[in-house]
């Protein structure tokens, strides 16, 4: 794979389609436009053109075509766009002709992103964005994919690194004059000033799970004794026959997921095997699994059946009690909610209780940090920041901690991709006016 190959690649979906659109970029798009239309339009312009077959001439469609010359393309290359017919013959013969041109060959999967992140069009946390955009299935996860794309991870990213190397140079600057005479007083305290605020801000980042969960969906899972009714639920919560409800106790024996959409909000809910002490092996594994998913979903709706006083709820982190089966039962004291899947009673108070829930675990995407790397980096960037500080205070060597200082920096810089230490140091040392 050379990155100085012309790529391209239909960008609009697999599969019979009016149009079918066909991204091309790299050094020879603009030749390609010349042999397969007679000529290059006006940039970002687009144009109808007959396009031929390089080799032979050939009319294989007639397509609208653009010409974005780089560096002010997605990629930073140049780029071309052609707009042809989606039907099968015609996509193939298109592909086929650009295959034959010198130089060029079908895209990677993200490869064209890869060049708009390698061009620096893009940072890291907005391709990353730009890959949640392109998932998102529910609406808050739209707006929140929209403003990583937009760049509120990278700029608060680029905010706290800043500071940091800000403090970096301050420490840098001491360690030039430690030799005629101590590190200034006031500049030690201005030094462990900032660090306190770049922590505060990170740690309240840290503190935040929202945007994660957000991203990943909120994970329910209905747990119960044997026959509480929890595959009924999961039917009627899903609006369709995915769960075999019988009255049969151990039905279930696997794991079954079903994604839902909440009030926009996206929320997993996973039926299990009621859980009870069994003979079969089958089923064993089944308790066993609905234990472990129980462990450690957001939350856990503990079902309980007219009968079901006797068993105990299993550990969760956090557990709403539901009386099934109110067709059958008077309220519950000592439930939450009551339900009846069956008919339908009591439905809406419950998504409403797990639209409530789901609101109050995710926000509505106000969240910085939305995946694990965000915050492992973030993390490392914060512990790095406490050494320092503690070396400070403790009087130990300036060097190291100047050294954790760059570390937390580096860290900090894995969000977005951008590490440099030195370059951004240069420019903040210029403008500096300590003993110049
Ligand atoms: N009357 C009434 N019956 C219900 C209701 N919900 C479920 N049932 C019945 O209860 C029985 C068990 O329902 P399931 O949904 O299979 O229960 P489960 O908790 O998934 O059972 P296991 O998978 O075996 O643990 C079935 O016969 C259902 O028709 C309800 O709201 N009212
Ligand atoms: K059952
Ligand atoms: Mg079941």
């Amino acid at each position: 794979m050379r990155s100085d190959d012309t790529i391209f690649a239909i960008a609009s979906g697999q599969g019979r389609a009016a149009v079918c659109l066909i991204r091309i970029s790299g050094p020879e798009s603009r030749a390609i436009l010349q042999a397969m239309t007679g000529g290059v339009p006006a940039a970002r312009r687009a144009v109808v053109r007959t396009l031929r077959d390089p080799v032979s001439g050939e009319p294989l469609d007639q397509a609208l075509v653009l010409w974005m010359p780089g560096p002010g393309s997605f990629t930073g290359e140049d780029q071309a766009e052609l707009h042809i017919h989606g039907g099968l013959a015609t996509r193939a013969a298109v592909l086929r002709a650009l295959s034959s041109i010198a130089n060029c060959r079908p895209a990677e999967a993200g490869e064209f992103t890869r060049r708009a992140f390698l061009n620096g069009r893009m940072d890291l946390s907005q391709v990353e964005g730009l890959a949640d955009i392109i998932d998102a299935e529910t609406e808050a996860q739209r707006r929140q994919a929209m403003l990583q794309l937009g760049g509120r991870l990278g700029n608060a990213t680029e905010e706290w690194r800043e500071s940091i190397l800000r403090v970096l140079a301050l420490l840098e600057a001491s360690l030039d004059f430690s030799d005629e005479g101590d590190v200034p007083e006031d500049l030690e305290v201005e030094i462990l000033r900032m660090i306190d605020g770049i922590q505060e801000e990170i740690g309240r980042a840290l503190a935040n799970r929202s945007g994660e969960r957000l991203r990943e969906g909120l994970t329910v899972v209905l747990a119960g004794p044997p026959n509480a009714g929890k595959s009924t639920l999961l039917n009627a919560l899903a609006r369709r026959d995915v769960a075999i409800v019988s009255p049969i106790a151990g039905t279930t024996r696997d794991v079954i997921e079903v994604h839902c959409d909440l009030g926009g909000l996206p929320v997993i809910i996973v039926d299990t095997a009621g859980l009870r002490e069994s003979a079969d092996l089958i089923e064993q594994e089944g308790v066993s699994r609905a234990r472990a998913r129980a462990q450690d979903a957001d939350l856990v709706l503990w079902l309980v059946p007219p009968d079901g006083e006797g068993s105990a709820p299993p550990p969760a982190r956090r557990l709403l009690k539901v009386g099934t089966k109110a067709d059958l039962q008077p309220f519950r004291q000592d439930c939450d909610v009551m339900v009846a899947a069956a008919t339908g009673e009591g439905l809406p108070e419950l998504i409403a209780r797990l639209e409530a829930e789901a609101a109050s675990l995710m926000g509505q995407g106000d969240a910085v940090i939305t995946r694990e790397r965000h915050r492992k980096a973030l993390g490392r960037a914060h512990e790095a920041l406490v050494r320092a500080r503690a070396m400070l205070v403790g009087r130990g060597p300036l060097e190291l901690a100047a050294e954790e200082v760059r570390l937390s920096a580096r860290a900090i810089g894995e969000i977005t991709g951008r590490v440099d230490v030195e370059d951004v140091l240069d420019r903040l040392f210029s403008s500096f006016c300590i003993g110049k």
